[in-house]
């Protein structure tokens, strides 16, 4: 365990190598199966049930006990103000590059999560849900910054996860497609009020702008999921080449012709392209940034396999 000093002021981190990570998960037993889990993993995510053992039980320990104790914290404000006990979900974010697992990781943690019989009740949401349908992101000449945060409906969020945080019983929300590469008109999904909400996006840590409220502000505990710019580059093209093989064979894919059309060298380049114009520009500007305001960060080698841990502490 190292606490390092950094600016000549006490880190507010401490960094925990795998095993010393493993270690905390004490008595939370694995109950899930290879079969569970290969459900949950995402196209060429390698997360496996070692992987769950040693970085996954130890998180849902530690996310229980905050929950708990969050739960007495806003019991005793209510206590204080003379309201009644109202249920508000524990928010989680889980924010991180494009291709980097972060569905993995909400997936994985929506059904440990849910195993617990304090919070059996789990929603994720993903913010992908939220970007503006490509004819606005067209209209504004802003198709080529999908997933920077100029791209998202910031506001819709905010009212979306502020309302669920109020006790509001359910509330209605887009959908976003990866098939259609867009929103789907008039379709909606409908969120119930659950003991934790996790709110899974790759902008999720923006800070706020001047004098209005970010999504983060309504979090309960984060999470970042990191890996070297080089290696998460890498994952991208892999997954890219696998979903040529798989989703984009569907007609219905917006993608489509890179599955048949477009040869393979002219489809890695798309790909590699699409990278670095956009997806890389927005990890280094806009999220690796981020990374700092993170309860807890997972970071992955160059294999996927978490290697470290840190986790905020004050
Ligand atoms: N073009 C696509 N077609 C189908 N599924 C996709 C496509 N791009 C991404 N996905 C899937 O969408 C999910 C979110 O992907 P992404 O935003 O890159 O985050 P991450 O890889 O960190 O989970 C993943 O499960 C991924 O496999
Ligand atoms: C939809 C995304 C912005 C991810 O959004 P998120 O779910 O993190 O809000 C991303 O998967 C994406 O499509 N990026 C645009 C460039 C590309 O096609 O990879």
């Amino acid at each position: 365990m190292s606490q390092a000093t950094k600016n000549g002021f006490s880190s507010p981190y401490v960094e925990l190598d795998r095993p010393a990570w493993a270690a905390l998960r004490d008595a939370t037993p694995l109950s899930l199966t290879e079969a569970e889990l290969d459900v949950l993993r995402g196209i060429a995510d390698p997360t496996s049930l070692d992987d769950v053992r040693d970085i996954y039980l130890p998180l849902s320990r530690l996310l229980n006990l905050y929950v708990k104790a969050t739960r007495q914290r806003h019991g005793a404000v209510r206590a204080f103000l003379g309201e009644d006990d109202r249920p508000a979900p524990f928010v989680i974010g889980v924010a991180g590059s494009v291709a980097v697992g972060k569905s993995t990781t909400a997936r994985l943690l929506r059904t440990l999560l849910a195993q617990w019989p304090d919070h059996p009740d789990v929603e994720l949401v993903s913010t992908d849900n939220f970007l503006y349908p490509n004819r606005v992101l067209q209209e504004r000449g802003i198709m080529n910054r999908k997933g920077f945060p100029e791209s998202y409906d910031r506001r819709a969020l905010v009212r979306f996860v502020s309302e669920m945080k109020a006790g509001a019983a359910q509330m209605d929300i887009p959908i976003y497609s990866h098939l259609a590469y867009d929103i789907l008109p008039g379709s909606v999904q409908t969120v119930h009020r659950p003991d934790i909400l996790i709110v899974e996006g790759i902008n999720v840590l923006q800070p706020p702008l001047a004098g209005h409220l970010a999504v983060s502000d309504f979090f309960d505990f984060s999470i970042y999921v990191d890996a070297k710019v080089e290696h998460v580059r890498r994952w991208y093209l892999d997954r890219f080449l696998e979903l040529r093989r798989t989703a984009f064979s569907d007609p219905r894919s917006y993608f489509h012709a890179m599955a048949t059309t477009v040869e393979e060298e002219r489809a890695k380049e798309f790909a590699m392209n699409t990278w670095r114009s956009i997806n890389e520009v927005n990890l280094v500007e806009n999220i690796q940034p981020t990374r700092a305001r993170a309860t807890l960060v997972l970071h992955k080698g160059e294999d996927h396999r978490v290697r470290r841990v840190r986790l905020r502490k004050t």
